[in-house]
């Protein structure tokens, strides 16, 4: 709703009242046509000041209300009221204004914002465009390059960029409220003739062709196959062409079109998914809510890798003090340089303070002896692994908490080391650690509820997206990777080539092809993986080559790196490059001449593959193995895997993530397909569905949120 004050006699105040972020619900927009109804009314009220609740403006429409029948009174035409208003209005802009709550400010006649505020027009980040008259005034006030930037980004602007920009007309460090109150009196009877954004004249220029058709060239390509950003510029393309009201038409049609659209409801579905993650829960029944964290102050980092000096550059830009520990002195002194460059780039990026100072760097473990919290970031092996947690054990004061950054290795047999386990919890940090967004916190059967609090919280600070899951081989993101890279690789046995598959990965909206990614990450990193479990069979031939435990196997990545072809650092891997350490992935005759070789010596006949079999192959294998995930009770529930597959795999954020596309397919399509599949492949134990999909198609394919209704609680492992 919204309350209505009367302050120094002569402003109307209008205050919306709807938290946490007073999106504009139809009790708010109802609230705003009857309050300003009221402003209007009054003789004694000469101008109207528009401001929200607790510090904040207006977080945009309700996304809640999306999905259920729209009631009160619709958002254009009430900014139309405030915007033909006699009465100057002004918008106290604090917090955000964000969407419709921008859209409203820009009906508005002047806007004063606090310094702090930001602002934005993130629609396309839902799926949409705005749709109250956004894509037509904003234009109009601040010209077509810095609208179509703002809107095809959705990016949030600062106060001061803001006010550069011409969005706001004053920024104020102190209450914005007061601010506008004063500001609001002083305009107080001036003419509002120069003040209504909707009849400024459409925006003109000589080169606008040119810039419509560079920004439609940047969106195709960086959207991949998203909609909404295409339909932003169209949108704003309306705005130089058409006189306003027609506009106001064409906005409202491509609006429509978008909100209607299965990606609007993927993205929609993603945004509340991101912050569902943070309300975790354990099958033995811990909880977010109940799980008091631990205070950390003082952090540690053994390990100085790559991923080493990216963690302890997350955790001083947090805030914490950090002992960063490698035992090499002339590694310790690369990574110190290393990670002052790291922290300059991005305090230079961030516009923040330096935080160099945070870290103080050791040769010995010792030095992490009254650290509240250790994080080993050294070498994926388990027996290095384990000797460093039986020395931490020793060297830590009581009560500090032991993490290991593994992507795959058992917690709990690290836990075993110490005399504590259940201080160990795992912390999956994706490379590089200090920019990826993802952290998967894997918790053991050990691990108490107030460790994995702290994780959860430490993860936050750093400004991740932190996932809880369970302790299994590969936890949420490597488990369901093994089979999606099976079957990429099966599918090149039986007649594909990289490039093949990979476009269709791409088509469908992956950042890069599964291929591209191997060479990437390295080829000879899952090579140790399948090393250490017995499954490298060097020079095995005929039939048993491509068996392994009674299931297909793929020696395929083997014998590249028995060529030494680890991908993109030795210039050859699925693809070739121009040298070592190149970018640029070329198709390589001499892979599709290995390829063909190694078909002949296996007797396997190439045929031609349809990129919908590629697809279907490649992905429900995947989803097969979420399902098995929820079913086991190693996530809690399917938003948890699609934020992990969209934060750390490029999993196309517009197609919601690999458990929604599963329901947006249909649960009964997606396991008809398995079948057949597992028909032709008897052999492939990932095609064999699940018991949970097949659950859930008998039961008419329930919506997403419904799922876990559906998954068997596993019996508490506390
Ligand atoms: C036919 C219809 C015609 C309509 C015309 C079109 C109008 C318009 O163009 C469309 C829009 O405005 S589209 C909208 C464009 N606007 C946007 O895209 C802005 C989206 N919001 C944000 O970016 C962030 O929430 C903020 C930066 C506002 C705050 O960040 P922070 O401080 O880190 O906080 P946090 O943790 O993020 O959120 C706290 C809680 O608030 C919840 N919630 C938030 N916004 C909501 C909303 N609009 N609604 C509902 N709920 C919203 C959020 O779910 C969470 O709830 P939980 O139950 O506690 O989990």
């Amino acid at each position: 709703m919204a309350f209505y004050s009367r302050v120094s006699g002569s402003v109307g105040v209008i205050t919306l009242q709807n938290p946490p972020v007073n999106a504009l619900s139809a009790a708010v927009r109802q609230g705003i046509v009857d309050t300003m109804h009221r402003a209007l009314s009054e003789p004694e009220v000469k101008s109207v000041v528009i401001c929200g609740q607790n510090g904040k403006f207006c977080g945009g429409a309700d996304i809640r209300e999306f999905g259920a029948n729209m009631r009160g009174p619709p958002l254009v035409p009430m900014i139309h009221l405030i915007e033909a208003a006699e009465k100057p209005v002004v918008a106290a802009i604090e917090g955000v204004a964000l969407g419709g709550g921008l859209e409203l400010a820009l009906g508005c006649h002047y806007r004063i914002a606090h310094s702090k505020a930001r602002l934005g027009l993130p629609e396309v980040t839902l799926g949409l465009l705005p749709g109250a008259g956004g894509t037509q005034r904003l234009p109009r006030l601040i010209g077509v390059p810095a609208a179509l930037e703002l809107i095809t980004t959705g990016r949030h602007a600062t106060a001061a960029e803001a006010l550069q920009l011409g969005i706001v007309d004053e920024v104020t460090d102190h209450s914005a409220v007061d601010a506008a109150v004063k500001f609001a009196q002083s305009v107080a009877g001036k003419s509002l003739d120069a003040r209504r954004i909707s009849t400024y004249p459409r925006p003109r220029s000589p080169d606008l062709a040119e810039i419509f058709e560079k920004a439609m060239k940047e969106v195709r390509r960086s959207a991949r196959g998203a909609i909404a950003p295409v339909t932003c510029v169209q949108a704003v393309h309306a705005s130089v062409t058409l006189p306003y009201a027609k506009g106001m038409e064409r906005e409202r049609e491509l609006f429509s079109t978008l909100f209607t659209s299965g990606q609007a409801h993927a993205l929609q579905y993603y945004f509340f998914a991101q912050r569902a993650v943070s309300r975790w829960s354990t099958p033995s029944g811990a909880r977010w809510d109940t799980s008091k964290p631990r205070p950390v102050h003082k952090a540690a980092v053994i390990g100085l890798g790559t991923m080493g000096r990216g963690i302890s550059v997350s955790l001083a830009q947090a805030g914490l003090s950090v002992v960063a520990v490698e035992t090499q002195e002339k590694q310790l002194l690369e990574a110190k340089q290393a990670v002052s460059g790291m922290l300059e780039r991005s305090a230079k990026r961030r516009g923040v303070p330096l935080a160099d100072d945070k870290i103080k760097y050791n040769c010995s473990v010792q030095a992490v002896a009254d650290a509240d919290l250790v994080i080993e970031a050294v070498f994926e092996d388990m027996a290095l692994k384990k000797t460093i947690f039986q020395q931490l054990s020793g060297i830590c004061k009581p009560g500090t908490l032991l993490c290991t950054n593994t992507s795959g290795l058992d917690i709990d047999e690290l836990a075993s080391q110490t005399q504590s386990p259940e201080l160990v919890v795992g912390m999956h940090f994706f490379a590089p650690a200090h920019v990826m967004k993802l952290l998967e916190v894997v918790y053991g059967p050990r691990s108490s509820p107030e460790a994995l609090a702290t994780a959860m919280e430490m993860g936050k600070k750093m400004g991740k997206v932190s996932v809880a899951v369970g302790n299994c081989r590969g936890f949420v993101g490597n488990r369901m990777l093994k089979p999606y890279l099976e079957q990429a690789f099966f599918l090149l046995e039986e007649g594909a080539t990289p490039e093949q598959v990979d476009q269709v990965l791409e088509e469908f909206g992956f950042a890069m092809g599964v291929f591209k990614v191997s060479d990437l990450s390295g080829l000879d990193v899952g090579w140790k993986v399948r090393k250490a479990d017995g499954l490298v069979v060097p020079g095995s031939t005929g039939k048993s080559a491509r068996i392994r435990g009674g299931s297909r196997y793929s020696p395929l990545g083997d014998l590249l790196c028995e060529q030494g072809r680890f991908g993109q650092k030795t210039g050859r891997g699925w693809y070739q490059y121009d040298k070592p350490g190149g970018r640029v992935a070329k198709p390589d005759p001499w892979l599709h001449g290995f390829l063909e070789e190694y078909r002949a010596r296996h007797g396997l006949v190439a045929r031609r593959i349809d990129h919908q079999e590629m697809l279907e192959r490649c992905l429900y294998a995947l989803i097969n193995e979420g399902f098995q995930i929820l079913q086991d009770g190693i996530a809690a529930g399917p938003e948890d895997i699609d934020v992990i597959y969209v934060l750390g795999y490029g999993w196309p954020r517009h197609r919601g993530g690999p458990m929604f596309y599963a329901g947006l397919v249909g649960l009964d399509k997606v396991l008809e397909r398995l079948e057949h599949y597992h028909q032709v492949y008897p052999d492939v134990l990932g095609l064999k569905p699940c018991s949970l999909i097949r659950k859930l198609a008998a039961s008419s394919s329930p919506p997403i949120h419904r799922w876990r209704e559906f998954i068997q609680k596993p019996r508490s492992q506390l």
